[in-house]
């Protein structure tokens, strides 16, 4: 649908389409969460103590300073602890609820804040993992899900303080020195004893979960998908960024759901319908 088409934007002509449709996948990145204080990558939150985010997001940071990487995710676990799913976690919530055969939630966020929201776990794939599994970084295979332990241990306690407003905390100051945490006070696995226990996180250059992989891909193929949407997410990253076009048919109509839309628009990808706004506002609006 053209830009200018005037139902490219309207809220009745995208319900119509909704009424008409059985199957809907949903695409989320960190835009979804910003309304619930968490940063986005591409906003503020991009550096962490004049470091890319994305640069501690990787197998060879975590060799190189396990403690530096721990400290960034005892942050963001502590962040995640302390922030409250939105109203629009809870619209895909209830959604998955009205269509039990016909959504699933595919995110980019590894917040906790999906299940928080009751969001149903078969519904729902969290495709980088999430901040409170913890897992071998020698790949033994020793997982262990749902740890909300605040500090994660006592080696990072400076990551699970409350500042009060305007005030900044001391671990984020790039000016303030940090700490070396030496690697034996980063926990073991019970495993098997020779790896590190690491945040249960993709991290770049890691592959994603292959079987989690091949039951989407089926998932989008067993049926046409009428509707995708693509909610608070930058779709530079691979390959979550793939699926709304892996999704669309003839019949699909792709619906970007994004603060500053501007930068779907430019990855020339057609949308049928773009909402601009906060996904917090906008989805209980959409999806009602
Ligand atoms: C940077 C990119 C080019 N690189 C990649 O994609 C790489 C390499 C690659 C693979 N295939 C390719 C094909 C082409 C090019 C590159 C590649 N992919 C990988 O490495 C993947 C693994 C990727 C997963 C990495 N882990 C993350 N997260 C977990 C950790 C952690 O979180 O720390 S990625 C992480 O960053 C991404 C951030 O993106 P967004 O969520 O979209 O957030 P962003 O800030 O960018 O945008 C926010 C948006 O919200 C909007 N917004 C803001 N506020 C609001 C608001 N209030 N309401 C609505 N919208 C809002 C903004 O306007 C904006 O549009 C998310 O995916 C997030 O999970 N693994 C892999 O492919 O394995 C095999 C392999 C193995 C070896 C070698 C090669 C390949």
């Amino acid at each position: 649908m053209a830009p200018n088409n005037p139902r490219y934007n309207s809220i009745p002509a995208f319900h119509e389409k909704l009424l008409k449709s059985k199957r809907i996948l949903a695409i989320c990145g960190a835009g979804l969460s910003a309304a619930s204080g968490l940063p986005t990558f591409r906003g503020a939150g991009g550096l962490w103590r004049n470091h890319e985010a994305t640069s501690l997001a990787t197998p060879a940071a975590f060799e190189d300073n396990p403690g530096l990487v721990w400290l960034f995710y005892a942050y963001r676990r502590h962040m995640a602890l302390t922030a409250q799913p939105n109203a629009g976690h809870h619209a895909l919530a209830a959604l998955a609820r009205k269509l039990p055969g016909g959504f699933l939630c595919l995110s980019q966020n590894v917040d906790g804040l999906h299940p928080r929201a009751g969001h149903p776990a078969e519904q729902l794939r969290l495709l980088h993992g999430s901040l409170f599994d913890i897992k071998c970084n020698e790949y033994c295979g020793w997982i262990q899900r749902d740890n909300f332990d605040d500090p994660f241990c006592p080696a990072l306690a400076a990551a699970s303080v409350d500042v009060n407003p305007g005030e900044t905390l001391p671990l984020l100051d790039p000016g303030q020195p940090l700490a070396e945490i030496p690697r034996k006070e980063i926990p073991k696995c019970p495993n098997c004893t020779a790896g590190l226990q690491r945040p249960g996180v993709v991290w770049f250059y890691e592959s994603l979960d292959e079987e989690m992989m091949s039951g989407v891909d089926r998932w989008i193929k067993d049926e046409p998908v009428d509707v995708v949407l693509v909610i608070g997410t930058s779709s530079q990253v691979y390959p979550a960024a793939g699926y709304a076009e892996k999704a669309r048919g003839k019949n699909t109509s792709v619906v970007t759901v994004n603060l500053e839309p501007e930068g779907e628009v430019k990855l020339a990808r057609k949308q049928d319908f773009v909402f601009a706004g906060d996904a917090a506002v906008l989805l209980p609006q959409l999806l009602e």
